[in-house]
């Protein structure tokens, strides 16, 4: 791993042969990151339940090919909270990147910028939100409910400094996840990643045994989080407010008739509640108690472009990217263009072959799973 200069990256590994698949990226990661830092990324709560569940509920969802179509030149253009986009897709917001990479957020939000999708900054970035803002990316800013509600306040005011989009208030973290390979790896992070007060509470936390990232955590997170704050939250800023983390139907009704801009569909990559559902099954019952509302976007588990087919197929409105981001950023600006490049070129490759020459005709998929059909999307009944 590369852990120290913030100039160019001349330690910066290149992938062995050229990746065709996230997989591929993945498994190239896990070979450049430390053993500690690899299981910190890929791993989930608990037995990973949740974390699998993700992955094998997508795999198997069938899209049904439309055919006769002109699909001479698909179109991956959409657009995503208000602003325009050139997939259906969005980085997630994580922490911490330059423990990856040493230009970590950086090296996102550019590729991001010259992807043309959105990235997300988290509230725990280990890179100023200004120096993120000044690639051009369209940034949105996530928030994490704080116990010093200061700093929540202060996010919210570097975010619209930072001509931020909108703000992302992940809803399921009232503690860290039980993840056990950070507690029998005793995971520390190295200094220099945090700052300020999350500096000096991860130095507290110390290297005694177990995970020192979920002793800190959890003495900043506030569990009293609820609903009265979500209209003090909306009172505050001038931005859209979306909540992430919501997986139950009359939550996402709810947040409906709070009046969130939208929401995200996510079990925080399995990382949070190992026993939740999976994303994608949750999914239909949330779009059916928002009813239009508001936008749904999704995450945890998509890695591939036909993955994000089938989340648009059953009514998404677009998908959040975790790990496959970081697996790709072990190789810098150039290794986090080369995963959205395989998942571009997967989604086309999908669209193509499902008779979509846009994201508007992939809502009128039929999709399929292993026990029977899905409900037909409104257009074809
Ligand atoms: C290393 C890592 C750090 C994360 N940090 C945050 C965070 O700071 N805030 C947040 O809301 N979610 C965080 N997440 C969760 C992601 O935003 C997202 O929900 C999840 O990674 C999606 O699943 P996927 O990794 O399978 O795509 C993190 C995920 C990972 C893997
Ligand atoms: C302090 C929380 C760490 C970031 C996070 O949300 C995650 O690792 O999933």
């Amino acid at each position: 791993m590369t852990t120290t200069d913030t100039g160019t990256p001349a330690a910066t590994p290149s992938p062995p042969q050229t990746p065709l698949t996230v997989d591929d990226i993945a498994q190239w990661a896990a070979t450049e990151l430390e053993p500690e830092v690899w299981d910190f990324v890929c791993g989930g709560a608990g037995d990973e339940s949740t974390l699998q569940l993700n992955r094998t509920d997508l795999a198997n969802i069938r899209l049904v090919p439309r055919v006769l179509r002109d699909v001479a030149h698909p179109s991956t253009h959409t657009t995503l909270l208000g602003t325009p986009a050139a997939m259906p897709v969005a980085v997630a917001p994580m922490a911490y990147q330059r423990l990856i990479h040493p230009h970590g957020e950086l090296a996102v939000a550019r590729a991001c910028k010259r992807a043309g999708i959105p990235f997300t900054v988290s509230a725990l970035t280990s890179t100023p939100i200004d120096q993120l803002a000044a690639t051009g990316a369209t940034l949105w800013a996530q928030l994490y409910w704080f116990t010093d509600r200061a700093r929540v306040g202060e996010l919210l005011t570097q975010a619209e400094q930072a001509g931020c989009r909108a703000v992302v208030l992940s809803v399921d973290m009232p503690r860290m996840g039980r993840r056990l390979r950070d507690i029998r790896n005793d995971f520390t992070l190295p200094a220099g990643l945090a700052s300020g007060a999350d500096a000096a509470g991860l130095a507290a936390a110390g290297t005694r045994p177990g995970s020192s990232i979920a002793r800190h955590t959890d003495t900043i997170m506030d569990a009293q989080l609820n609903w009265d704050d979500i209209e003090w939250l909306s009172r505050q800023t001038v931005l859209p407010v979306v909540l992430k983390g919501i997986l139950d139907a009359r939550d996402a009704a709810l947040a409906a008739e709070f009046g969130v801009d939208a929401i995200v569909v996510s079990n925080h990559g399995g990382r949070q509640f190992d026993g939740a559902p999976s994303t994608i099954g949750a999914l239909p019952a949330v779009l059916d108690a928002v009813a239009d509302r508001c936008p749904v976007l999704i995450d945890s588990g998509f890695r591939s472009g036909l993955d994000i087919l089938r989340a648009m197929a059953l009514g998404a409105g677009g998908v959040l990217l975790g790990r496959p981001i970081l697996y790709g950023l072990v190789g810098g600006e150039r290794g986090v263009e080369l995963t959205l490049s395989v998942l571009r070129e997967e989604l086309l490759d999908a669209m193509t072959h499902t008779g979509c020459a846009d994201l508007r005709a992939a809502a009128d998929l039929a999709s399929v799973i292993s026990e029977g059909l899905l409900p037909a999307p409104a257009a074809l009944t």
